[in-house]
């Protein structure tokens, strides 16, 4: 699972003839992770269908093993029994993240409130990323932390006898904090509470009421919310049907967007509301994307996506609305390099601490393919050129993705539209959250290569 740079294997888009077909987009990820972490602390049987078997969830899957849940897959649905809430096992070894924040952080709260030693670690990127986020509420609840300077992995948990309950604020808008904090509640008797103040993806609040977790949350006039769970309750497995991950959905949808003729139909695509900014943002700009049969499954908003080509404009992202939206904007930044004037990303300053410095990332990624951009702290402003003149690199020059799965598929995304092709330096890590990515593409009519670049 560790992806050093030795071994890199590079991924190079050309312009693609017009999309078509009909799609069903892998398993969310957000929720999968969960699937496993509930399923594997619950007593009984949790049967999934949909589940996304991306490295990242796999190794979510793995550590609630180390902890004592048996999980087994019989044809589609993976069954897990759990160990019962309160009861997770002292994994013999280091539980190896990966690539997978959300997996380390969320497993950080689940078991670091537990009287036994966990430790945490991941590859080069995760181990670069700030875990003090999640540390510091967890001490606050008793939790002895030891980690090298900076909070960073690998990091080792030992819980108190009984783990104190917290009001914690979440001091950024983080999904995952606010994640560990609750899962950690699940092991403290009393009440804790998160109060966040910009609403994030709701899946732990809304799977935890599934499992069986009493929850209660409040919401100020302001949009702030305060979600207190009940300690120590009696979780009960469940069945769930994971839909489609609408992060993922992101680079099949900008790439009909942007590919002249294009008429794409996506499947089944998570449409709750805490994550369809990009979908918002980009009929804003003028995008073709029309929202069929929207439904509700197994408490969820789902809905199939016809996408069609469009001629875009640049517009205004307003910073209230980066959590729902907050893995979109590498893709986002790709539209507007073909969109007709200025798009402007403001508030995305989360985006420095995902599996690259997106914001850097992203900004260099343009830049070497000819697109006009000015990166701030904690804003992106692109100018686009709607027909794709002169975009791309015709020297074959690679976009460095850093170990980062969505600036890797962003810019294959750019390259079925630019003029010259967009080479990436490294396609590995696409498989952590979307194995099917490559073929799912060239099913739709995408030429994209992988392989070392042969010179011309
Ligand atoms: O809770 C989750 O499942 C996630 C939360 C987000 O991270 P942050 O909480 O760090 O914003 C997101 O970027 C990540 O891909 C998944
Ligand atoms: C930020 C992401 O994931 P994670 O934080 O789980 O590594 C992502 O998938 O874009």
């Amino acid at each position: 699972m560790a992806h050093g740079s030795q071994g890199a294997i590079p991924a190079t888009a050309r312009r693609s003839e017009p999309l078509s077909g009909t799609v069903r987009i892998p398993g969310d990820k957000s929720i999968s992770h969960r699937s496993f972490m509930f399923g594997g602390l619950a007593a009984g049987e949790t049967r999934i269908t949909g589940l996304l078997e991306g490295e990242d969830v796999i190794a979510t899957g793995n550590a609630m093993r180390a902890m004592g849940a048996s999980i087994r897959k019989e044809g589609d649905t993976w069954i897990i029994e759990g160990t019962g809430n309160g009861c997770l096992l002292e994994p013999k070894a280091p539980l190896d993240f990966g690539n997978a924040g959300t997996g380390c952080r969320l497993t950080m709260g689940l078991a670091g409130t537990y009287d036994f030693e966990t430790t945490f670690i991941g590859d080069a990127s995760l181990s670069a990323r700030p875990m003090g986020r999640v540390l510091d509420p967890l001490k606050l609840m008793g939790v002895q932390v030891k980690s090298v300077e900076g909070g960073k992995l690998p990091v080792t948990l030992r819980g108190p006898r009984m783990a104190a309950p917290i009001h914690y604020t979440v001091p950024m808008a983080s999904a995952q904090v606010k994640s560990a904090v609750l899962i950690a509640g699940l092991n403290a008797p009393g009440v804790t509470t998160v109060t966040e103040k910009i609403m994030t993806r709701d899946h732990t609040e809304k799977m935890l009421a599934g499992f069986g977790a009493s929850l209660d949350i409040e919401t100020d006039a302001d949009g702030t919310r305060h979600i207190s769970i009940e300690g120590q309750p009696k979780l009960k497995g469940c069945v769930i049907d994971v839909p489609g991950d609408p992060s993922s959905t992101a680079f099949p949808l900008v790439a009909a967007l942007l590919v002249p003729g294009s008429d794409i139909t996506i499947l089944n695509v998570l449409m709750n509301p805490t994550r369809t900014g990009l979908i918002t943002t980009l009929i804003e700009m003028g995008g073709r994307i029309d929202i069929l049969d929207a439904r509700s499954a197994g408490g969820e908003d789902v809905a199939d996506l016809r996408v069609r080509h469009s001629e875009l404009k640049g517009v205004v992202v307003p910073p209230e609305r980066a959590a729902s939206m907050i893995d979109e904007y590498p893709v986002l930044a790709v539209a507007a390099a073909f969109a007709e004037g200025e798009t402007v990303m403001d508030g995305i300053e989360e985006l420095r601490v995902k599996e690259s410095d997106r914001l850097a990332a992203v900004a260099a990624g343009l830049r070497l393919n000819n697109v006009d951009c000015t990166e701030g702290e904690a804003i992106l402003t692109v100018r686009g050129t709607p027909s794709g003149r002169g975009i791309g690199s015709a020297r074959g020059d690679a976009v460095a993705t850093h170990l980062d799965h969505r600036i890797a598929m962003s810019f294959l995304v750019m390259g079925l539209a630019s003029e010259h092709p967009v080479t990436v330096d490294d396609a590995r890590m696409i498989a952590t959250s979307f194995p099917e990515f490559m073929d799912l593409m060239a099913g739709l009519g995408a030429t994209i290569e992988c392989g070392v670049e042969e010179p011309a």
